[in-house]
């Protein structure tokens, strides 16, 4: 790997070693900004919102101004990498930057870098932002200030895909990712001994009746050719073997790739959380949490990405890029509020690792970030000549 790229490998290392919950990436931004700070000031604009970072670098002869959007917040998840990664593993302990986010903002810098070396006519931003995983920084960023009069006109994002191989990139014009909603629902009933379970009203039985119905939602209520996810990833019940638990929590996510699917799953939910409240007699409090909106990529935008890829834009520095158009996928991100105000498009990048996303033995091929530096600023110098010289697509 060249040197100019190796130094954004050695940053997402850096990243790597501090992952923070959203809105507490507090290292995090202090790192990003004193690699900012490095570089040659006179092009460059910089401002913080909360804990993330917006940075414009000044176009020679600005008509527009290009985007890119990288998230920062690491995952719950205590690392488990192989030994190899010893070196740059998390250093918080259960935390773990499990989603690629490390890797969204090295790349981030390396992309804002190669433009501040040498720029182009339009402006670009730089967006890291905080809490995709969760509350959402996306939505009150594009509400802020300091976003306000820096609004791109065109925005990309990118995430890493375990599956595909380094020098792959896949999308498609239209919905990419899904609808999503959190779920929590909070049972409360009566404690007591677990030799008399006749006095009690037990909370983990209620629990497991509402996790057992709930997968009849997409089984029997979704229709097969549409597509929606009820998954509850964590449980908590009880406080000991020999007591009947008075409380129990139930936490999860939901996905769907329609509104109205989203709607109609979540009038199950309420129907078999307030039948299970009456056949326990008990309480339950159901709370969405924070809810995103489907990513949407410009059809025309994105098609014209995706031609350019197949063609010119395929062979770039960092060696070819082979693109694919993938299907939708039922994972979710807050970058669906940007693509919502400001056209664009989200692309999956191969990172080639046998464990998934939120795996704690997720180990991203690092050479994947000098196609991705490469790629985004080939192409945002082509669109940009591009719609100079009259190209369409706006
Ligand atoms: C790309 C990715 O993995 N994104 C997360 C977004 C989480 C949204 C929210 N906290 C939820 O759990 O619904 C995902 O889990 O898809």
């Amino acid at each position: 790997m060249n040197t100019a790229f190796q130094t954004f490998v050695d940053i997402r290392r850096q990243l790597h070693r501090i992952p923070e919950p959203g809105f507490q990436e507090f290292k995090t931004q202090r790192l990003l900004l004193d690699r900012i700070a490095e570089l040659p000031q006179h092009r460059i604009e910089v401002r913080t919102w909360r804990t993330g970072i917006l940075v414009k670098v000044k176009g020679t002869d600005p008509r527009r101004t290009f985007g890119y959007r990288a998230d920062m917040d690491g995952l719950p998840i205590e690392e488990e990498t192989s030994p190899a990664s010893g070196d740059f593993r998390s250093t918080h302990p259960g935390f773990m930057h499990a989603c690629g986010h490390d890797l969204h903002m090295a790349i981030g810098l390396g992309v804002l870098t190669r433009f501040v070396e040498l720029p182009m006519a339009d402006d670009l931003v730089v967006l890291f932002q905080p809490a995709e995983e969760g509350p959402g920084g996306a939505k009150p960023m594009l509400e802020s200030d300091e976003l306000r009069d820096w609004l791109p006109d065109q925005i990309v994002a990118l995430h890493i895909a375990p599956e595909y191989e380094v020098g792959t990139i896949a999308t498609r014009p239209g919905i990419l990712f899904a609808n999503t909603s959190e779920l929590f629902v909070d049972l409360t009933g009566k404690g007591g001994h677990a030799a008399y379970p006749h006095r009690a009203n037990d909370m983990v039985v209620a629990a497991a009746h509402v996790l057992v119905q709930l997968q009849s939602i997409v089984a029997r209520n979704v229709n097969p050719l549409d597509a929606a996810v009820v998954t509850v990833g964590k449980i908590e019940g009880g406080t000991k073997q020999n007591i009947i638990a008075e409380k129990a929590r139930l936490e999860g996510t939901i996905r769907t790739l329609s509104a109205d699917t989203m709607k109609l799953v979540k009038k199950r939910i309420e129907a078999i959380v307030a039948g299970t409240e009456a056949a326990f007699e008990c309480k339950a409090d159901i709370d969405y949490g924070s809810n995103y909106l489907q990513v949407y990529n410009d059809e025309a935008i994105t098609r014209e990405f995706m031609d350019w890829l197949d063609g010119e834009g395929g062979s770039g520095e960092a060696g070819p890029v082979r693109l694919i158009e993938c299907s939708e996928a039922m994972t979710g991100e807050d970058f669906g509020y940007l693509l919502e105000r400001i056209p664009g498009f989200m692309f999956w990048l191969g990172v080639d690792t046998p464990y998934g996303l939120h795996h704690a033995k997720l180990e991203p091929d690092e050479r994947a970030i000098p196609v991705a530096i490469d790629t985004v600023t080939r192409y945002f110098r082509w669109k940009s000549e591009r719609l100079r010289t009259g190209g369409d697509s706006a």
